[in-house]
């Protein structure tokens, strides 16, 4: 299992300082959606360039325009890209044949899809399919990501499909997740936020690690 830091609202300076001071407890470096926004590809260089040997994310978030935007992003360094999974199937095809062609993977993000929306995306089994509880229903409704079963929605934990997951989630909701065996854990502003991030990155990966060992976690 992975921890995916995502680094976001800040410049491409704080982002890689961020990253350094908890780069021992992360195994991959998202850019986030906001840092490629205010930045551009710059950003994901950036980050490409001061971590070679991470596992470089950039949120891109794809809707449309699939093979520009992921060559753009894989040219820039990144490893993995993401495109919304609510995209037309063609957007979400472009994007794996794309990858395929970079030795590159890509993430869908599940964000507001439907059950039979990710269970026709399950074709794409190369792909990290992510369950994502967005900012503004984290901070608008009060939504968090927890306590989900083996199921949730379309995604199963024994169906074979590397499942990441993102929003909101805490050292405190972080047990309650483990059921679905994610293979990448994003966190962001548990540890970006936190007085000490360094810590605060630590505790998350003992929690994960003691998840393992009482076997909740394959
Ligand atoms: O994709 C994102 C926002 O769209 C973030 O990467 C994701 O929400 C993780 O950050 P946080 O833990 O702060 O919610």
């Amino acid at each position: 299992m992975n921890i995916q830091l995502a680094l976001d609202r800040m410049t491409i300076q704080e982002a890689v300082d961020m990253a350094r001071i908890v780069q021992d407890e992360v195994d991959w470096i998202e850019v986030g959606t906001s840092l490629i926004k205010e930045f551009g590809m710059d950003s994901v260089k950036e980050l490409k360039r001061a971590f070679p040997d991470k596992t470089i994310v950039a949120d891109m978030k794809t809707f449309d325009n699939a093979k520009y935007e992921f060559e753009l992003c894989f040219n820039a360094g990144a490893d993995v890209a993401t495109v919304m999974g609510a995209a037309p199937l063609v957007t979400v095809e472009t994007c794996m044949e794309t990858a395929a062609r970079f030795g590159a993977q890509v993430m869908i993000d599940l964000l507001h899809t439907s059950t039979e929306q990710q269970n026709t995306l399950h074709q794409f089994n190369d792909a990290v399919h992510c369950i994502h509880v967005s900012k503004d229903e984290q901070e608008q409704a009060g939504h968090q990501l927890k306590n989900v079963s083996r199921q949730a929605g379309g995604v199963r934990a024994d169906e074979g499909l590397k499942l990441a997951m993102a929003g909101g989630i805490t050292l405190e909701s972080l047990p309650g997740l483990m059921l679905l065996k994610p293979h990448v854990v994003i966190i962001g502003s548990a540890i970006t936020k936190a007085a000490d991030p360094r810590q605060a990155a630590f505790q998350i990966r003992q929690v994960m690690n003691e998840q393992r060992e009482r076997r909740i976690y394959g």
